[in-house]
């Protein structure tokens, strides 16, 4: 990768206004696939997806030597030394980027923004979900919706009518996803949302969060498939030339680096908050992440977090039963296909778990009910580019190697259903990942233990973090005592009331347990009476395409009329 430490940046693509002020190598972007690069950040958070379908990285990940010194920030202090490493002040000046930050989190419930809990022994639970929506997204997203703000503003400035510079967002949602975007950017100027979430396999409380927003601005397309489906009909819409530059496509998906760039704050930030709870921990010990993963999004910051310095022994990948993650570790395979629970013709699965003619199997954790996951491909390129660098060549040659294994592979992902790595980029995988599938019945345990144990209630994505963690932590007694001492910060992903279904299932047993007193938070009650709004369409993207393009045209009219 880059080392440089400063260069002389060009006006993007996008017509940024940056001019020629210097920034580093890690505030320049480039594509997963190799075709893109030097591009400016608000190039890549407003386009999103590159040109050649990859996923933009910057051209260098900066190594934070100054960490330690951060220890005391509130979390938007820390957010802003964080992303001011990856962010030009020429492209956003130091006093915006704080207004952009704090704006953003003080929307946020709790004081410490994402607070530490401790849960028991050597486990720690890193709540993420006390923004808006009640699920760790917000964190991202109402920092994604600022900044598209901000950068619209900027560039719409004394510009008129059909000259302003409109936005349609277009994104897709297994259900958090859909509620933190369009709780982002209700009601903002110049911007439409289009959020397609799979019809009838988000939770209840889900699809009231995102039908019962009414602004004019804000569009539910309920699609008739999978979250896969939605995922590739919002990638075909980015990949139509047409579409893409007459509408000026926006992603709120963890596609965009906005997304994966502001989750990296709480890695730091939990780690400072255990080394204050944590009696003989000292900074530059080491701590084990587990992160409940579907798209990889979340845990990919964990590993921007770590390459810049945090002190961490291993990410622990969980995943429910759709386990392409886990098979991958096991193996070296990214196979689409699942291999196991799969569903026969007319549905029927091998092994109980009920799944979908698709190969998606249908968990108490639907936000992880997923084939492939999209932000790997980012993870693939460190990994290529680290087995290039072997080869004894300069940088640019390593790079370049990078992008086109990168592209190979997912081509043969396309078009075979599956790829192969090499053991060699298997064995740098494992040295810093380890992966845990756990099943619904687990997950089920899990949240009724610690319920049991220690009265909290867990999501049941958490839940898979959870019972990760605990494997985990055995593990690593039973091989060595000494590395028995690393604790555990589990990332708890959701709020458990979005998940009631799972929630009662595990606890209705309990005698003392009440859904409603002990976990419904006041903002949920009557939302699912409330009137909502959303379309049906059809699994098919050209006729998404019309849909859009139709309804970003009468938003336009109207208002231009006004
Ligand atoms: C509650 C919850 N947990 C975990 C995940 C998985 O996160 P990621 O897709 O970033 O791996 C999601 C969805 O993204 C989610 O909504
Ligand atoms: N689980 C997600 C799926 C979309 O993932 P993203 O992180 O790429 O936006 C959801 O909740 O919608």
């Amino acid at each position: 990768m880059a080392t440089s430490a400063t260069t002389n940046g060009t006006n993007g693509t996008n017509g940024s206004t940056e001019t020629s002020q210097t920034h580093t190598a890690s505030q320049r972007y480039m594509s997963t696939r190799g075709e893109d690069r030097d591009l400016s950040f608000e190039d890549v958070v407003l386009k999103g997806l590159a040109s050649d379908g990859g996923l933009y990285i910057p051209e260098h990940i900066p190594e934070a030597a100054q960490w330690q010194s951060w220890k005391d920030l509130s979390f938007p202090d820390l957010a802003f030394e964080v992303l001011s490493l990856y962010i030009s002040p020429s492209e956003i000046p130091a006093q915006d980027l704080k207004g952009i930050i704090n704006r953003s989190y003080s929307t946020f419930r709790a004081p410490e923004t994402t607070p530490l809990v401790h849960l028991k022994d050597n486990l720690y639970l890193l709540e993420l979900f006390h923004g808006p929506t009640f699920a760790f997204k917000d964190v991202a997203l109402q920092f994604l919706g600022n900044l598209f703000e901000y950068f619209l503003v900027r560039k719409n400035e004394g510009k008129t009518g059909r000259d302003r510079y409109h936005l349609s967002v277009v994104g897709a949602t297994s259900g958090d996803t859909g509620s933190a975007a369009i709780y982002g950017l209700r009601g903002k100027k110049d911007v439409s949302v289009f959020m397609l979430h799979p019809k009838g396999r988000v939770s209840p409380i889900q699809e009231a969060q995102m039908t019962t927003v009414l602004d004019k601005n804000v569009h539910n397309l309920a699609i008739t498939g999978n979250f896969d489906n939605c995922q590739d009909i919002v990638k075909a819409l980015f990949a139509d030339p047409d579409i893409n530059s007459t509408l000026k496509l926006g992603a709120v998906n963890s596609i965009n680096w906005a997304r994966i760039l502001a989750q990296i704050v709480y890695y730091f930030h939990s780690y400072f908050a255990l080394s204050k709870k944590l009696d003989g921990f000292k900074l530059g010990d080491k701590v084990r992440f587990v992160v409940p993963t579907g798209n990889f999004g979340d845990i990919l910051a964990g590993y921007f977090a770590h390459r810049m310095g945090l002190p961490v022994d291993k990410l622990v990948i969980a995943t429910n039963n759709n386990d392409i993650l886990t098979r991958f570790w096991e193996n070296g395979v990214y196979e689409k296909q699942a291999t196991h629970g799969k569903a026969a013709e007319g549905g029927l699965p091998e092994d109980g778990v009920k799944a979908h003619e698709d190969g998606v199997k249908e968990t108490l954790s639907p936000a992880m009910d997923i084939l492939v996951s999209s932000n790997f491909e980012r993870l693939l390129w460190f990994l290529a580019y680290h087995f290039a660098s072997s080869a004894g060549m300069d940088d640019e040659w390593n790079e370049k190697q990078a992008g086109q294994e990168v592209a190979q592979w997912l081509q043969q992902l396309k078009t075979e259903g599956r790829f192969k790595v090499y053991e060699d980029v298997l064995r740098t995988f494992r040295q810093t990942f380890d992966s845990k599938r756990v099943s619904d019945e687990e997950t089920l345990e899990t949240i009724q233990k610690l319920y049991k144990e220690v009265g909290y209630v867990l999501d049941p994505h958490t839940a898979v973090g959870v019972h990760a963690a605990v494997r985990s932590d055995a593990a690593l007694r039973e091989a060595d005592e000494k590395a028995a001492s690393i604790p555990h910060i589990s990332l708890s992903t959701a709020h458990p009331a979005k998940f009631s279904g799972a929630v009662t299932l595990a606890l209705e047993k309990e005698k003392d347990f009440n859904f409603e007193k002990q976990v419904l938070p006041q903002e949920f009650v009557g939302l699912d009476k409330k009137e909502k709004r959303v379309s049906e369409a059809p699994n098919d993207w050209k006729a998404v395409r019309e849909l859009v393009k139709k309804q970003v045209e009468e938003e336009l009219k109207a208002e231009y009329a006004s």
